[in-house]
């Protein structure tokens, strides 16, 4: 978790974010945060978003539409807009084309258009569709950070910091601005609000995204569905943190999932066949009495998903996890967070593994280096602070 710093961020001199929820937000709170001191200015057509932008104090303009209107509403009397450096989409996926036909008066040639969507086939098809001819550059940008909470007040400044960035230029338009390749300012903005930028093309996110993001969420949802069509939905209430793990991205917005199931149909049709298959093959297992068939699946996916502790989110960021049993009282992480801190040593991930019933690992700290992993590791055992530090050779 790194603090704020004040230097002046290099990138771009003029950003305009149009739709200002959890993501939009987020962005302009993360610019904000890591000292980006150009001119930023937020669109979003929601009155309350735009009442809550304001009183952030990060804009230097604010209206409900690039087009002319200031936020109350009233016409500004002409184009409040003008061309930027920068602009960022980040709406729904279904408001994309009007979003950016709203956000024209914004765009010149060599302006660096960016979406945030989470399906790209489509949104780059809607940007050729809509940007061509204007000589602005589109790049198609995903975070893969979020949350099931949406709107500018769920946003947060480290919202991005450690999580992958996917960017996709499109040979549809040209890739330099003033001789400097697009794709390498984006870069440095995603390194500076603290993400690790990756360079991929809009078929092999959206095959990937389908069976990391979407089919996860729609398990999530159809897993509520099984529970409330055999009993009594008060009894959610005993889920542990199997369930809760499993469903909470089931909380998300249903329109704004909508979007996302429809704009990715083909790639997210091929996964639940699989997924299908799996279940069949399972079911099949089971009614067999085929014990060690069942051991075999789970035994492969426990090896999988395990590795995805350790594995590295990129050569910049490595990751040294460290896990924890904590005794369950008021202010304990506190003590062991104080304890760091008066050391110096930056927590980089902190994650809560809701495995106290094994009585080990109930937190995983993660640090930048292995001799901050040891050297916290060697603190908290010293401290007394809890029941035990876990893989700390
Ligand atoms: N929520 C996540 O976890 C997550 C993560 C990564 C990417 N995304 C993607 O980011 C995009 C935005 O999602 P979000 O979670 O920020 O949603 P959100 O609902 O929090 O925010 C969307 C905002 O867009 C505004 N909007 C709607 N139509 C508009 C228009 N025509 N012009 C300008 N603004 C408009 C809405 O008023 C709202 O403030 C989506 O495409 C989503 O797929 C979401
Ligand atoms: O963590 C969450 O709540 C999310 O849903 C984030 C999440 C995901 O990981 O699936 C959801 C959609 C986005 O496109 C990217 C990230």
């Amino acid at each position: 978790m790194h603090g704020s710093d004040s230097e002046e961020v290099p990138f771009f001199k003029s950003i305009s974010i149009v739709g200002l929820g959890l993501i939009g937000g987020s962005l302009a709170k993360a610019l904000r945060l890591k000292g980006y001191q150009g001119a930023l200015d937020g669109y979003d057509p929601n009155p309350q978003t735009l009442e809550q932008a304001r009183q952030s104090g990060l804009f230097t303009a604010l209206a409900l539409s690039p087009g002319g209107f200031n936020p109350d509403g009233s016409a500004a009397g002409g184009p409040v807009a003008q061309p930027v450096e920068l602009v960022i989409v980040a709406v729904p996926l279904g408001k994309l084309r009007e979003a950016l036909v709203s956000a024209l008066p914004l765009i010149g040639p060599g302006t660096v258009v960016m979406d945030v969507g989470s399906v790209k086939g489509t949104v780059h098809d809607t940007a050729v569709n809509v940007l061509t001819g204007t000589g602005a550059i589109f790049i198609g940008g995903h975070p893969m950070a979020g949350s099931e909470k949406g709107g500018f007040n769920a946003g947060s400044p480290i919202l991005f910091e450690n999580a992958y960035f996917f960017l996709t230029p499109d040979p549809h338009f040209e890739e330099a601005v003033k001789g400097v390749p697009a794709v390498e300012l984006l870069k440095q903005m995603v390194l500076t609000i603290g993400g690790l930028p990756v360079i991929t093309d809009p078929k092999a996110h959206d095959a990937l995204t389908a069976r990391l993001s979407h089919l996860p969420h729609l398990t999530a949802s159809i897993l509520v569905e099984v529970f409330a069509a055999s009993l009594p939905t008060d009894q959610l209430k005993f889920a542990g943190g199997g369930f809760r793990d499993s469903t909470r991205i089931a909380m998300g917005d249903p329109a704004l999932w909508r979007d996302i199931f429809v704009h990715n149909r083909s790639e997210v049709i091929s996964s639940i066949d699989t997924l299908v298959e799996g279940l069949m093959r399972f079911r099949k297992n089971l009614q067999d009495v085929e014990d060690e068939a069942i051991v075999e699946t789970l035994g492969e996916a426990q090896r999988l998903r395990s590795g995805l502790i350790t594995i590295r989110p990129s050569e910049e960021v490595s990751l040294y996890p460290l896990r924890l049993e904590l005794e369950d009282r008021p202010g304990i992480l506190a003590e062991v967070t104080t304890l760091l801190a008066e050391h110096q040593l930056d927590i980089k991930d902190l994650a809560l593994d809701h495995s106290r019933e094994n009585q080990r690992g109930a937190f995983t700290l993660s640090f930048a280096s292995n001799a901050d992993r040891l050297i916290a590791a060697s603190l908290l055992k010293a401290s007394g602070i809890g029941i035990g530090v876990i893989d700390s050779d």
